[in-house]
This record gives C-alpha cells, sequence and structure tokens, in this order.
C-alpha cells in the first residue's frame, strides 16, 4: 500500500485522544518514565582493557532529558502513523540517551553527559490531523537551508500526514511585520528548493520580540514551530519557548542549529560547513595559482568566521599549500622579528611566495581600538575588514622596506555561503530535519536537534544556549595541525 494511503487509512481509525483537551496530568505510563539516578554501564567488567562509564543520571536537568509538553499542557497519545509504513524497530524508546564524552581512559572513571536519542517514537503526542505547523529561517544563509525547510514539510507531510504547514517569511520579523505574508507551503512549492542555495522563506537579522511571536503563534493555532538558526535565533528561542510554556501552550518549539561558523556547540559539525570549505577551496587554489605565478606573490585570502577559524582551518588543511593561517583565536604580532610582516617576508626569500588565509574575525586587536562598536540589527558586532587592512599593512611594509611583491587580494566571503549543498551536508539536513519532527511529534519541546558522536540527539536549547560556543584552542591537535602544514611560526615575540 503506499504510504499516503496507508497513513490515512490509519489516521481516520484513530478517535481524537480526549486527554488532548482534558485538564489533569493522565499520561502513558510508558512516555512518562522517569529515568534512574546514577547510572552505571559497565562496558565489560571482565576485561580491565574496557572503561567503566558513568552517567550522572541524578542531574537530568540539563542533561540526559528533554522538556515535554505535558509537562506544561495536556497532549495525546496516538499510534504513530509510520507504525503502518515504517520498521517497527526503527523506533527509538525515551530511555534511549547517546553519550556526549566518550573518550575513556582506563586508569580514570569517565564521567559523560548524555542526550536524549533522536528518532521516532512508537506512540506521538499529537493526531497528525491537528497539527499546524511551521517553519522559519533566521540570520545568516548557511548551504542546505532550503534542504532543511523541504525536508520538514515532507516528513510531516508524506509520513505523518500533516496537511498544513506555514512558512514564516523573512525570519522573526515574518511572525508580526504587518507587511510580511505567512503562507501556507504546498508540494508544488518546495518540491525543488533543495537544489538552490540561500533559503525560500528568506531570511533576516533582528525583529524577535517574544510576545508578538507568541502571539501569533497563538492565533494561528501552531502546534509545532520549527526555528532554523544559529546561537542568535536560538537565544530568541528560548525566549518564545519560555512564554509558551508560561502560556501553557500545546506547542513543540523545535531548532535546528545553523551557522556556516561551525561553533555550535556539543554537536559534531553544522550543516553546510563542508560545502562552504569546499567553495573555500575554489578561492584558495586561485590564490595559490596568483602567488605561484607572480615574482613575489602574495595570495590573501579572507574567509568567514567571527569569533571561530573553523572554515579557515579546514580551508588550510584542506588544501595544504596555505602558508600562513590566521583566525580570531590566535592572537598576532604585525611588526617585528616574529611579527606577521617578517613571518611573510621569511616565506617569499624561501619559496618565492606566501598564500595567507585570514578570518574575518582575526586579528581585530589591530584595528578596533579607540572605535565606537557598530552592531548589526540582531547586535552582532560589525566588524572591520580585516583583509583589506592586511593588503594595505602588507603592500606598505614591502614598499617601505623596498621589496617588490604582487599581492592579489580574494574576499569570497559570501560566495561560500550561497551554493546549493554539497551530498554529504544535503543527508546530514534531510536527518536532522527528520529528526526535529520525529521530536515534536513525540510531544518533545524547547530542543534542538543535533548529531553527537554521529548519533542524532535532541539538545534542550536551555543547554544549547549555556554552552560555550565550540573555538578553537591553540594548544589543541587541531592546531597543530594547522601549524604542521603550514609551518608558520608563532608570530608572536613571546
Ligand atoms: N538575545 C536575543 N534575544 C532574542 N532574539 C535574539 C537574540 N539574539 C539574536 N536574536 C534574534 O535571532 C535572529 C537571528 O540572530 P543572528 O544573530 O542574526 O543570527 P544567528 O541566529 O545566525 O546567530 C534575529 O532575528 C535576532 O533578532
Ligand atoms: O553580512 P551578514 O549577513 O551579517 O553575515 C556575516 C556573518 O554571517 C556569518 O556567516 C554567520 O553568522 P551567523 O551564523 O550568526 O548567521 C558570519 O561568519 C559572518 O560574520
Ligand atoms: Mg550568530
Amino acid at each position: 500500500m503506499a504510504d499516503k494511503e496507508a497513513i490515512e487509512k490509519m489516521l481516520d481509525s484513530q478517535e481524537l485522544d480526549d486527554r488532548e483537551d482534558m485538564d489533569g496530568q493522565n499520561h502513558p505510563e510508558s512516555i512518562l518514565k522517569s529515568s534512574k539516578t546514577m547510572r552505571e554501564i559497565v562496558v565489560d567488567d571482565q576485561k580491565d582493557s574496557y572503561s567503566k562509564i558513568l552517567v550522572p543520571g541524578s542531574d537530568r536537568e540539563a542533561f540526559g532529558s528533554c522538556p515535554m509538553i505535558r509537562d506544561w499542557a495536556n497532549v495525546g497519545e496516538y499510534p504513530s502513523p509510520l507504525q503502518a509504513t515504517g520498521n517497527v524497530s526503527n523506533f527509538v524508546s525515551n530511555h534511549e540517551t547517546v553519550l556526549v564524552d566518550i573518550v575513556a581512559h582506563k586508569e580514570n572513571e569517565t564521567v559523560s553527559r548524555e542526550f536524549v536519542r533522536a528518532g521516532p517514537r512508537e506512540f506521538i503526542a499529537f493526531h497528525p490531523k491537528t497539527v499546524k505547523a511551521c517553519i522559519v529561517t533566521c540570520g545568516g544563509l548557511c548551504p542546505g537551508l532550503n534542504t532543511v525547510v523541504r525536508e520538514i514539510f515532507f516528513t510531516l507531510e508524506k509520513r505523518y500526514g500533516v496537511e498544513e504547514i506555514y512558512g514564516i517569511p523573512y525570519g522573526y520579523k515574518g511572525f508580526h511585520s504587518k507587511k510580511l505574508q505567512i503562507r501556507k507551503l504546498t508540494k508544488r512549492l518546495v518540491d525543488t528548493i533543495h537544489y538552490k542555495g540561500g533559503t525560500f522563506l528568506g531570511s533576516s537579522r533582528g525583529g524577535h520580540d517574544t510576545q508578538l511571536i507568541t502571539d501569533c503563534i497563538e492565533r494561528y493555532g501552531f502546534r509545532h514551530v520549527y526555528i532554523i538558526g544559529g546561537d542568535g535565533t536560538h537565544r530568541g528561542a528560548l525566549k518564545i519557548y519560555e512564554e509558551i510554556r508560561r502560556r501553557g501552550l500545546k506547542v513543540a518549539l523545535v531548532g535546528v542549529p545553523k551557522t556556516i561558523d561551525n561553533d555550535v556547540p556539543l554537536i559534531d559539525k553544522s550543516f553546510g560547513f563542508d560545502t562552504a570549505v569546499e567553495e573555500s577551496q575554489r578561492a584558495i587554489r586561485s590564490a595559490v595559482v596568483e602567488a605561484k605565478s607572480g615574482i613575489h606573490g602574495i595570495g590573501l585570502v579572507k574567509l568567514m568566521g567571527r569569533h571561530a577559524g573553523w572554515i579557515c582551518v579546514y580551508g588550510t588543511l584542506s588544501n595544504r599549500d596555505v602558508d600562513i593561517c590566521l583566525v580570531p583565536e590566535v592572537p598576532f604580532e604585525l611588526e617585528g622579528p616574529r611579527g606577521l610582516y617578517q613571518t611573510i617576508h621569511d616565506c617569499i626569500k624561501a619559496k618565492g611566495r606566501c598564500v595567507i588565509v585570514v578570518a574575518e574575525g582575526a586579528g581585530m586587536d589591530h584595528m578596533q581600538t579607540g572605535k565606537e562598536v557598530e552592531r548589526d540589527p540582531s547586535g552582532n558586532v560589525k566588524l572591520a575588514d580585516i583583509g583589506l587592512f592586511l593588503k594595505a599593512g602588507i603592500n606598505a611594509w614591502f614598499s617601505y622596506n623596498k621589496i617588490e611583491v604582487n599581492l592579489k587580494y580574494i574576499d569570497p566571503t559570501y560566495m561560500i555561503r550561497t551554493v546549493p549543498p554539497n551530498g554529504g551536508d544535503s543527508l546530514t539536513c534531510a536527518i536532522l530535519a527528520q529528526n526535529a519532527v520525529h521530536g515534536a511529534m513525540a510531544g518533545f519541546s524547547g530542543f534542538s536537534a543535533g548529531l553527537i558522536n554521529t548519533h542524532n540527539v535532541l539538545i534542550p536549547i536551555e543547554t544549547l544556549n549555556n554552552t560555550k560556543p565550540k573555538t578553537i584552542h591553540e594548544g589543541s591537535r587541531m592546531w597543530q595541525r594547522v601549524l604542521d602544514s603550514t609551518g608558520q611560526p608563532s608570530l608572536r615575540s613571546h
């Protein structure tokens, strides 16, 4: 039987669970059971080559649990329509968790954080016919946004039989701006959007208003709210989630973390990052070709990375012809015998050329002194252009020292985030989106879908927001790989 037919048949046979409209806490035991206290997973206590992993079950406020709507509103319990079309062994129990800290040492006990495992549940909290869902994309662009939107749509529509799915235009503003139109999404509208870069829904910075957004959610009767965005978006999402709880609304608020900078904490990698790195190769290769072809050629490439230099690091390590990599986390000096300019000079003397990759947030201590800080509508600090600054500084230094150089500056900033996702990122987007929907259908709320240690999890947004962004550490093996590949010195006199 076709998926759709099987789902329809199953849904038609289901009465609306009256718990959905009841007061009181009459919840199914199967879903409710709370976890034990300190749980010990002894991987193998016979062999001392295995480690003992302790999961701190007693402190499950932050880890190992995920908020559920039934904590503040009544929801029902229905057999999942996936029972009619899927393999039942694919269902995930609410008691399954994924460990975060998996590197162990046999001499020590490893205490790991854990998150609820994502995936389809055998029983769901919403009758799909009662679900009105909306999807919004916020903040900067990232390859794969459209793929996430499309997959949320099709998972809701095809797998669960949800009929009303809406697109919120241009980010948070779209919930309340009179100039913007919320529109119903259809298969025809979203069918081919994954082949394109950008976001079909539009995006924006600024415009977050917790009360107006929650009013809109209430007015439309949205039961699922899917919010795709980065750190700023998630700060905004947490406020909406708290307001939803305060008002006692039966709403699953779900995040999908997005950022080209790859600094979202806890998760393995953010979607679109690999595509951006791949796209950065075109710019870096051009810089290498230019540097190799000119007399004392210098290729300078500026890439994105406001507070974290992951694109530069991965771009550098992929290319392997880069001589100097500059990231926001690792300060460098310009002048002096170990400074940047002298290092470029040494590199040119040794190789006849020098290729430099710089993150937009690197070297800010050289530029923003004394100036008033400018902010974008979301409150992010507007950075001065380190690429242009270095271009001018390098040219001036060599000119002063009467050494001919040919510097070519390449700034592919927006080009690397506006392309469609590559194959791997497309798959990541699809799986994240599916798990966002499975989590919402199961009645979880206030979480973001993420991949940790290659396993899909539901991360409470509060935890995500309270965890430090993932940045590069100077003492790390990753930074050491950069130093090994480039051969660059510390660029500091101390
Ligand atoms: N602290 C905050 N509280 C509420 N909303 C916020 C907050 N920070 C950012 N936002 C909102 O989140 C949206 C996206 O934020 P932004 O920083 O531009 O992008 P990103 O989510 O990619 O980091 C914007 O609409 C912005 O107004
Ligand atoms: O010009 P815009 O749209 O503000 O975007 C620039 C910023 O967006 C980013 O690509 C990603 O930022 P977000 O993840 O916060 O959206 C940064 O690297 C960059 O500084
Ligand atoms: Mg951000």
